[in-house]
């Protein structure tokens, strides 16, 4: 591996967005590199920026022939939300018309749509989106569940998302001449947090490395995804396998410049700080707030930063309130949306997980569908709940009882026998449903009707159906509404009826699902840990709780432990300015 030496002498300066961005001889040389690249350095060390600017050079250059593109490959939507984000500003116009910004999913999605029948005889491939894969998956465990993802795919052509790299990876080791057309569009792609990639994403990139040039962004210490599969090796794999030139911008600070956050987090992976204090981090230890919410102390915290931001005079600050788990991030959410404890409502986004809510768009629109007889949209609505209770937790497993009434239901769907109160009481609000929807007069204004149907499932007589209307609720927090009010929209237009809408807003739901959501990451936000990885925000808030969603557990192991560290790592240095971390007084974090 060559390894370049830094330089910062003659560093030029390129003006951006009220900004100066330096460009240091280190990255001019990166800028001339030919082949194989890796960035290393830590958090806000820029190499996303430098990855944008070289993908900008090699297409001002003249490098890349008519049609090819460059490929910028990272993992979450919200990721290359902010990255496109970032090109926006930073690159030609004809680099931003020639840079492809895509996930790993929605990149081998396009891949195997196309081609993806090459595998199977000819036949098609359809996406089973996590809603349903949850529900296909339930009450199968261990290897019985990954053998239960191949016969889908295999058998009824359902993809699984977790099989999306593996598939396309066999398909392109297997068809030489579709790998080459593949890197004929794409000589050069940009790996992304390669850091975090898993064993089936490796492979892919190594069939892709076989014509395309590769150049990965990497922080070792900030592999937050080894449950899924991130290996500590994956970056000496990559250099024993492609020699890279290597460019390493270590402790460079751009995001925090300033600042004392970068050092602080660096400290946090040696444990030194907590014997020092720090400007722009601050640990607080808060106490009891009796007779108020317990998470009184994060919507006081933020709102004194909100104070501040918006005494700024700025209008692109942004403020992000990360937690340790999705059952606090939705618990810290309800207390900012609501006006209690004499604080006011904060409106806010929040990362949701989309599986319920998708699940319930899915059967409303069923319902919306209708049916020739009240006992067939009762059937099928039945149908729809056991599908929704299957998937609406994702891919955490059922408990006994909610299997034991799934497979009630599906025996009662079949025989026409059903036992116990609870059940029959199902089954009974489903035939009351059914009659209900039958004589219900749509208006044809999609919105309207819409919510006559989730009001019927909110006042009827069975909690399980009342859950349905309440994750629907949660749709417009995932800024679905529009979406679906245009599918169905269409549809009344074209037949004066919502027939076909099920299938209409399933497939909304899989094109936004590929889409990159690119709103602004503006105002505040309300997310895991995890999830904050790739972005940055003018503000950030570190929350863990007194009794559950705690950075890291008592008792956890030792790979537990670094993990945590290594995530706690990553959701302070996301902040520019200021970063603050709640921790309870009576059991604070072990780390601070
Ligand atoms: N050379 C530079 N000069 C000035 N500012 C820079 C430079 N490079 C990056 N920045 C700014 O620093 C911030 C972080 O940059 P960037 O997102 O590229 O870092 P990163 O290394 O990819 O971060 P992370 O790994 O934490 O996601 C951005 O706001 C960017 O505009």
């Amino acid at each position: 591996m060559r390894m370049m030496p830094k330089l910062y002498l003659r560093a030029k300066l390129l003006p951006y967005e009220g900004k100066v961005l330096e460009l240091t001889e280190h990255r001019q040389a990166l800028l001339a590199t030919e082949g194989n690249i890796l960035v290393l350095g830590g958090p806000g060390s820029g190499k996303t920026t430098i990855a944008l600017l070289k993908a900008d050079r090699e297409i001002q250059t003249g490098n890349l022939k008519t049609g090819q593109r460059i490929l910028f490959l990272s993992f979450a939507r919200a990721t290359i939300a902010r990255v496109a984000q970032q090109a926006g500003k930073l690159l030609t116009i004809e680099g931003k018309e020639r840079l492809e910004i895509n996930t790993y999913h929605g990149f081998t999605w396009n891949l195997l749509r196309s081609h993806g029948y090459l595998l199977r005889k000819g036949r098609g491939i359809q996406l089973l989106l996590p809603p349903e894969a949850a529900a296909r998956l339930s009450g199968i465990e261990g290897d019985a569940r990954s053998q239960e993802k191949y016969r889908l795919f295999f058998e009824e052509g359902l993809l699984h998302f977790d099989l999306f790299a593996e598939i396309a990876s066999s398909l392109l080791s297997r068809s030489q001449s579709l790998c080459r057309i593949i890197c004929d569009a794409y000589p050069i792609i940009i790996l992304d947090e390669f850091q975090d990639t898993n064993k089936e994403e490796w492979a892919l990139i190594q069939s892709l490395g076989e014509h395309s040039r590769l150049i990965a962004l990497a922080d070792a210490e900030q592999r937050i995804y080894e449950f899924r599969g991130a290996d500590p090796m994956r970056i000496s794999e990559f250099i024993e396998r492609y020699s890279p030139t290597s460019f390493d911008f270590g402790n460079e600070n751009h995001r925090s410049r300033g600042t004392d956050i970068a050092i602080f987090g660096n400290d946090l992976l040696t444990g030194a700080n907590k014997s020092k204090t720090y400007n722009d981090v601050n640990v607080s230890k808060y106490g009891f707030y009796g007779g108020c919410n317990p998470h009184y102390p994060v919507k006081t915290t933020l709102i004194a930063s909100l104070k501040r931001q918006l005494k700024s005079g700025k209008d692109d600050w942004s403020i992000a309130v990360l937690v340790p788990t999705k059952k606090l991030m939705l618990q810290v959410s309800d207390y900012l949306g609501a006006k209690s404890d004499n604080l006011p409502s904060l409106q806010h986004d929040v990362a949701l997980d989309t599986e319920a809510p998708a699940l319930a768009a899915v059967l409303i629109a069923s319902l919306l569908e209708g049916a020739p007889t009240a006992s067939e949209i009762a059937q099928r609505l039945l149908n729809d709940l056991c599908t929704h209770i299957r998937g609406r937790k994702g891919n955490t497993p059922l408990n006994q009882s909610e299997l034991a009434l799934v497979n009630a239901l599906g025996d009662f769907l079949q025989s026409g026998t059903i036992r116990g109160i609870k059940r029959k009481r199902i089954v009974e609000t489903a035939k009351l449903l059914g009659e209900q929807r039958f004589e219900l007069k749509l208006s044809g204004d999609p919105g309207k009707d819409w919510l006559s149907i989730r009001d019927m499932l909110h006042v009827c007589n069975a909690q399980e159906f009342m859950q349905i209307a309440d994750d629907a609720k949660y749709l417009r927090l995932l800024h679905k509404g529009a979406v679906l009010r245009s599918r169905l929209n269409e549809l009344w237009r074209k037949s004066g009826s919502y027939i076909g809408a099920a299938a209409a807003v399933r497939d909304a739901l899989v094109q936004e699902h590929f889409s990159a959501s690119l709103k602004e990451w503006r105002g505040l936000h309300v997310m895991t840990i995890h999830k904050s990885k790739g972005k940055e925000f003018s503000e950030v808030i570190i929350y863990e709780s007194r009794h559950h969603g705690k950075i890291v557990w008592q008792g956890a192991d030792a790979k537990a432990h670094a993990q945590a560290k290594l995530t706690l790592r990553v959701g302070v240095t996301r902040a520019m300015e200021k970063t603050t971390i709640l921790t309870p007084g009576s059991d604070p974090c072990l780390f601070l």
